[in-house]
Formats: C-alpha cells, structure tokens, sequence
C-alpha cells in the first residue's frame, strides 16, 4: 500500500525576503541590515554570528517587532511580526538576564503568564514545568540575588518559555558567563531544544558556540549589515560536547572563521 498523504513541504517559520533597515542618526543614516533574505524552517536552531555593529541584533527585533523595516518584509509563523507578537509567538531572551529584582524566580516567570490572564493553578503548574526544563526545580522562592550568573540566565530562559511559544529568539545569553558555565548551559540548551521541539534563533560571537548548538550558521557582516554565508550543518542532532575536537566540527569553524574575515572591516 502506497501512503496517499502527500509529504509535507517544510514549513518556514521565518522568513526574511529582500529585508533592509536604515537607522537615521545625526552621523548620517546606518545601513543596520542591507539585503537580508533566509528561511528559518519548523525546529531549526539557527545562529547568528558576525562582529559587533553587523545588525544580529536588528534582525532579532525585526523578528520580534522591535524595530520596523525600511524595506522588504518579514514573516513569522507565515505572518507579521506585529501579528506574531499578538499571538504569543515568540519568547525573548535578552543578553542579560532582566529578571526583576523585588521578584522571587517563580515570581518572575509567572509575570508574562499573568499579564495573560492565565489562572492561579495553571501559573503554578507552567513555573513548576519550565523550572524543570531549565533544571531548577526547587528554586521557585529564591531572588535572583541568590542565584549565580549562570542559574539567573536559566531563569530568563524559563520566563521565555513559560508561555508555550514555539519559536525562542534568544540575544547573546550566555555572552557575560565564564567559558565552563557557557558550555554546561550550551548542552543543557540543546537537550531542552530537543524535548521541546522549539524553532531557535540564537545570536552569538563565539564559533565554537554557533557550530555546537546550531542545525544553521548564519555568517554576517558589517556596514552595511548583511548576510555573507549561510551554513547548513551536517553535524548529528546528539552532541557531546567533545564532539568539538572531530574533523567535521573544526571544518564548519574553519568556514565559519572565513566567512568571518571575509567580512571583517578590521577598523
Ligand atoms: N536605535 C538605533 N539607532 C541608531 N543606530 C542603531 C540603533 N540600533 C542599532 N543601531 C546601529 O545599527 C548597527 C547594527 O546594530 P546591532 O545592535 O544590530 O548589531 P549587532 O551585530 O547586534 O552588534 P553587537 O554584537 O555589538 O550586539 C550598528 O551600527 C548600531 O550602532
């Protein structure tokens, strides 16, 4: 018996089409993004990468209806950003933590799930599932101040996920913390991509991280900010973290860095 379904096209949960975005300043206009085109599908874990000033973090806004573009278009789930952001889309994660300070960790998590409306046992039972996924069960009382840099960066991971989203657009998380955390967080990430399925746009400097985590490698350049390579990784979805001494991983680097410098002004 043949299967009658026919197969499902990939489905693209981003997609960016001829996008550009010109700040004007008083120094003159900022060609934040020129030209911008790709397609992030259903699960991706994409990464973002390029030097300082090369629009990564535009481009997220642009995702997240932050910023409006000049030109071009972008869609989210098949629709606008600002449509996309209404709808609960998205989860945010900002470079710093930003976790409220007068707020206990459950308190903050449970902050976007009030503003929605969600009722108290179901708040209850969202914290206490997004603090598992993070691995910090039994912290839902603590201040952020009691936590370590790494644990607070947790936290914010799980405020971003409490409300079901699909897609995660994270901005540099792990950029403030030591090289030992980052790479714990890094594997902890990726098991959490995994059991949830999510589609992740994540902005990085670091190669290392961007090959380690990413199913794509998106390399960009400054002034005016534009994409300069696209990589689709071959590395399996299961990643020990020593699979970053194996000739594939230090192939994509390799590219990666060449696409870097590429790019690179060096002003
Ligand atoms: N609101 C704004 N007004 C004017 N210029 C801006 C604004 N936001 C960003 N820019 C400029 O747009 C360019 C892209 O900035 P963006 O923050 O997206 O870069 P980035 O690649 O994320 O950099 P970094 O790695 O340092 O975070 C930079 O030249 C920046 O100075």
């Amino acid at each position: 018996m043949t299967n009658a379904m026919p197969q499902q096209a990939e489905t693209s949960v981003i997609s960016a089409k001829a996008l550009n975005l010109t700040f004007q300043t008083n120094d003159g206009p900022v060609h934040a993004l020129r030209d911008v085109n790709l397609e992030v599908g259903k699960g991706d874990f994409v990464s973002f990468i390029g030097p300082s000033g090369c629009g990564k973090t535009t481009f997220l806004r642009v995702m997240a209806d932050l910023e409006q573009p000049t030109s071009g278009e972008v869609l989210v789930n098949g629709v606008s950003p600002e449509a996309a952001r209404k709808a609960r889309a998205y989860g945010y994660v900002f470079q710093a933590a930003g976790l409220y300070p007068w707020r206990s960790i459950g308190g903050n998590i449970r902050l976007p799930l009030e503003i929605m409306g969600y009722d108290k046992a179901a708040q209850a039972e969202r914290v206490r599932e997004v603090l598992e996924l993070v691995e910090l069960a039994g912290f839902e009382n603590k201040y952020p101040w009691q936590l370590s840099g790494g644990m607070q960066q947790r936290a914010s991971i799980a405020r971003a996920l409490a409300f079901e989203a699909d897609i995660l657009l994270m901005d540099e998380p792990f950029g403030a913390l030591d090289e030992i955390v980052r790479d714990h967080l890094n594997e902890q990430l990726l098991a959490l991509w995994a059991r949830t399925q999510k589609t992740i746009c994540f902005v990085t400097h670091s190669i290392p991280e961007a090959v380690y985590l990413s199913t794509k490698i998106v390399v960009m350049s400054p002034r005016p900010g534009r994409i300069t390579d696209v990589i689709e990784s071959p590395l399996p979805k299961e990643r020990p973290l020593d699979i970053r001494d194996t000739p594939e991983f230090l192939e994509i680097a390799h590219r990666v860095r060449e696409g870097l410098r590429a790019g690179h002004a060096y002003d």
